[in-house]
């Protein structure tokens, strides 16, 4: 164990929490910008009955609260915020190098309208209340190729219930990944939990922001492809 380990609940990950050794300026990001910038609230050690939060509290006013899952180096993220600073955007993310990837692009971006849980995105599901969520971002989801682990796909119910719980009706889920059998399964399963669908096909949102996942993706020749959701 290093001596950050964010998650609080005790559940079922399946993904990388460390990559290779972080550089020293990494660490500083992580010592010095996480703290302020965690959604009170989500972790045992603060929140130790796992109550609901309040989430007014994360930004400190009424502001919409769009959600990305596994932000990966957090470039949409970052991206995101700059573009609509009317929002607050929390994310999640477990790989901690992903985490002080997404710090530096803060500190670069110099964007405020961020708040990043350092662990799996059902934690802070968990202590949302109902509808706190009035967009949610799933960008190239960890694809779990083999059939035997398709059950660990962030597209099962396990995950979507609770995603369908905390999003506003009317609220926009997006879907990005360049795995045909992921696609087959997000559009079965995330109806099934209780979305409509509003479009799907090769053609990106005019507000993308593309990821790293994506270009390693264009560069194996792999072709993206999106769907939105409404709650
Ligand atoms: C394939 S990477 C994509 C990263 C980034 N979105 C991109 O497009 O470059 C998927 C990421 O999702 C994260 N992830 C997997 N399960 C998650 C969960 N339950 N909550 C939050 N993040 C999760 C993984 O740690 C990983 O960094």
């Amino acid at each position: 164990m290093s001596d950050f380990d964010p998650t609080p609940a005790h559940r079922n990950f399946y993904g990388r929490r460390h990559g290779k050794t972080l550089r020293q300026s990494q660490k500083g990001y992580l010592a010095e910008d996480l703290g302020t910038l965690r959604p009170r609230g989500i972790t045992v050690q603060d929140n130790p009955g796992r109550s609901p939060i309040d989430p007014a509290a994360i930004f400190g006013d009424d502001r919409p609260l769009w959600l990305e899952i596994g932000f990966g180096g957090g470039e949409h993220m970052v991206a995101m915020a700059a573009r609509y600073p009317q929002a607050g955007i929390i994310g999640c993310e477990p790989f901690i190098n992903g985490v002080a990837m997404l710090l530096g692009k803060i500190r670069a971006a110099g964007v405020t309208n961020v708040s990043v849980h350092p662990g799996d995105a059902r934690d802070l599901m968990d202590v949302l209340p109902d509808g706190a969520i009035a967009r949610a971002f799933l960008n190239y989801p960890d694809p779990w190729p083999k059939a035997r682990h398709h059950r660990r796909r962030f597209v099962t119910p396990e995950h979507l219930l609770p995603l369908h719980r905390v999003m506003a009706p009317g609220a926009e889920f997006r879907v990005a990944t360049d795995i045909p059998d992921y696609m087959r399964q997000t559009l079965e399963e995330v109806p099934r939990a209780g979305f409509a669908l509003l479009a799907e096909g090769p053609e990106p949102w005019d507000d993308w922001h593309s990821t790293r996942y994506e270009q390693k993706a264009l560069r194996a020749g792999r072709v993206p492809h999106y769907a939105t959701f409404r709650r």
